[in-house]
């Protein structure tokens, strides 16, 4: 784990989620230089999409091999396939029906007409991620795993003061009891979302200023997720500046 955070503030959302695309496509298409697949990990929440819909509206995305990289997510609201409430289908639209992704490497989580028990799609969705494992690891490499953040420090589902953010010994947990709604959820544990390369957070509006002020001045992670999460090579904050107004000045990288 690196403690290299990076704060890049951006006028307004906007430019925020044009700016986070264009860097997502240069780094995919290096990515895919490197290694035969990329692994990324993608959100909910309104910046999640809106980073994946101008993706899809730029014209640079037909360059990437889009085939050649699997989509995971970070949480999922257990209700019914094709629920509004849905990050996958929020994704879909956005971005995943519109290229030639390959079906069979779109990981969605077990929705809750598939199967109705939660804990047992938590099992279903962990025993996916360690068959796509290299050998004697329980999940993939991650090259770009995005994640939301909530105004209270909440990454994926995992939220403060919550049971879940101390677990350790499962790759995707149950949460039963979500402050933010719908209260049954699934999430990928602290441990799976370290293990990143790169953990992209995108967030903006100034209700998200105190989260990421105190994760950034050294709060705990069990008072503010946010705090814990930290990608193995790179974690970058992407900002707006309302979010950034509790962000130490000496923190922000010149992005623009
Ligand atoms: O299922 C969810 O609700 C999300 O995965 C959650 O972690 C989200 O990313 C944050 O709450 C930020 O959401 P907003 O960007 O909509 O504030």
């Amino acid at each position: 784990m690196t403690t290299d955070r990076r704060v890049l503030v951006h006028p307004d959302k906007e430019s925020l989620a044009g700016s986070v695309a264009a860097r997502f496509i240069t780094k995919v298409i290096d990515i895919l230089d490197e290694f035969d697949e990329a692994n990324i990990v993608l959100t909910g929440g309104t910046m999640g999409s809106a980073v994946l819909a101008a993706i899809r509206s730029s014209p640079a995305a037909q360059t990437i091999d889009w085939s050649r990289i699997s989509f995971w997510w970070g949480d999922e609201r257990f209700v019914p396939k094709g629920d509004a409430d849905r990050n996958d289908l929020q994704a879909r639209e956005a971005l995943l029906d519109h290229v030639p992704v390959d079906p069979a490497k779109v990981h969605a989580f077990p929705a809750s007409d598939e199967i109705a028990d939660l804990d047992e799609a938590a099992r279903v969705y962990a025993r996916e991620l360690a068959e796509a494992a290299p050998e004697g690891a329980d999940y993939p490499r991650f090259d770009i795993m995005f994640l939301g953040v909530g105004p209270d420090g909440h990454i994926a589902s995992l939220f403060p003061g919550h049971g879940e953010i101390r677990i350790t010994d499962a790759t995707v947990v149950p949460v039963r009891d979500s402050p933010k709604p719908p209260p049954l959820r699934l999430s990928l544990t602290l441990p799976v979302i370290q293990s990143a390369d790169r953990i992209w957070m995108v967030l903006a509006g100034a209700d998200k200023a105190s989260a990421i002020g105190l994760a950034l001045a050294g709060a705990s992670t069990d008072e503010v997720p946010v705090a814990g999460a930290q990608g193995r090579k790179r974690t970058v904050f992407f900002v707006d500046q309302e979010a950034a107004a509790e962000v130490p000045e000496s923190l922000i990288a010149p992005s623009y």
